[in-house]
């Protein structure tokens, strides 16, 4: 099991730190894991000049599996857009062809007090928001800003050829298929034409699974049903963009950003793992960082490209054994629960490993 570690900046090196201690463990048990670091984003443009250098992607095009922290921060606001640290991010997930996004939002029972919503609305969450992840406006050509008639214009183009939809829609239906037979298609077909043929699209891959329940939402009512009453979903299928802040918004429904993992895989389930938050430079480097999505993230590596059902329960069993413990980061606390730093956290999850 070839794994490439690529801690990225802000936070990232304290939760992946955590990360690696329970790949340790998974490979002290006897799992053949080794593991390889690697530089992207901004640490990368500081040592290479290039937020995705070549010896990045020569690392991580031979690995198995990629095991990401995350990009940027305020030190590189200032740098050309090509070199900003996020762009690294889009390059590995392009040139990987890691277009399938899952990112599950499950509450843990333990976490009902962190969570934004009231109890009722959301005990037993658990859906799966799978994004599509190398198209739509975060691609698109033409993109720039340039002066036009005297004044700057700024502008983007979101595209989606009829294949892209057709792949992520598959992968959705097989999940739905794995799952309560339903899914949400989230667009805004009313007014964008990309996003009509992301509509006419998945109706047409509908034909091919009969045995799931297909319904559409336009992104803002979505964005307000997510909050009104988030169990009404199951699976939820989007672009790019639409993925990107709708599952920003369900983290907040399982208690924080710092809990939601994610799996970016490609055609042949070689995928890159993360959590979804971003490298939080207002908590970087204080210890205070929760690396549990990070944790979970692994599980889902063991799930998806190691096909190892078992290690992955046992990391996510581990993260519930803590939070029954009362242990808690400071994004998740609540009245009753002791708070610990990123690293003793660490020390929980591996002492209930
Ligand atoms: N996958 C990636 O590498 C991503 C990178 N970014 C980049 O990260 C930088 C910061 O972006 P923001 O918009 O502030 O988003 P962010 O996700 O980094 O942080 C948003 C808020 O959530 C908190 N937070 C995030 N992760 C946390 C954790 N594990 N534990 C506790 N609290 C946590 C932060 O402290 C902050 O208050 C930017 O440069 C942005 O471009 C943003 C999102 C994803
Ligand atoms: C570079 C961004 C698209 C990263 C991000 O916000 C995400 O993937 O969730
Ligand atoms: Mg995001």
């Amino acid at each position: 099991m070839k794994i490439a570690v690529l801690a990225g900046d802000g936070i990232g090196p304290e939760i992946i730190a955590q990360a690696v201690r329970v790949l340790d463990v998974l490979k002290k048990d006897g799992l053949d894991i080794e593991i390889e670091h690697g530089l992207i984003g901004g640490c990368a443009v500081d040592v290479s000049g290039e937020p995705y250098p070549d010896a990045t992607h020569q690392l991580a095009a031979q690995a198995d599996a990629i095991l990401l922290g995350a990009v940027g921060g305020p030190k590189y606001d200032v740098l050309p857009r090509a070199l900003r640290p996020e762009r690294g991010l889009l390059a590995i997930r392009k040139a990987l062809g890691l277009f399938a996004n899952l990112r599950p939002a499950i509450l843990y029972s333990e976490l009902s007090e962190a969570s934004s919503l009231k109890a009722e609305v959301v005990a037993g969450l658990d859906i799966l928001i799978v994004r599509e992840l190398t198209g739509d406006i975060y691609f698109g050509d033409p993109r720039g800003i340039e002066t036009r008639d005297g004044q700057r214009v700024g502008f983007n183009t979101m595209i989606y050829n009829e294949s892209e939809i057709q792949r992520i829609a598959h992968v959705a239906f097989q999940a739905a298929q794995k799952r309560n037979h339903k899914l949400t298609s989230v667009d805004k077909m009313n007014v964008l034409e990309c996003t009509q043929l992301w509509r006419n699209v998945v109706e047409e891959v509908s034909k091919e699974y009969p045995d799931v329940t297909l319904s559409h939402m336009l992104v803002d009512n979505a964005a307000m049903q997510l909050v009104r009453d988030p169990k009404q979903f199951d699976v939820i299928v989007t672009g790019n963009m639409f993925g990107d802040i709708l599952s920003d918004e369900a983290s907040m429904l399982t208690g924080s950003i710092g809990m939601l993992p994610s799996a970016s895989l490609d055609s042949n389930n070689k995928g890159l793992y993360e959590p979804i938050h971003g490298s939080a430079p207002d908590i970087a480097g204080q210890n205070i960082a929760n690396p549990l999505a990070t944790i979970l993230s692994i599980a889902m590596m063991m799930r998806y490209t190691f096909n190892l059902e078992q290690a992955a329960q046992r990391i996510e069993n581990a993260v519930r054994k803590v939070l029954a413990q009362g242990l808690r980061t400071r994004d998740i606390v609540s009245q009753g629960t002791h708070i610990l730093g990123t690293r003793e956290m660490g020390d929980a999850v591996l002492s209930n490993l």
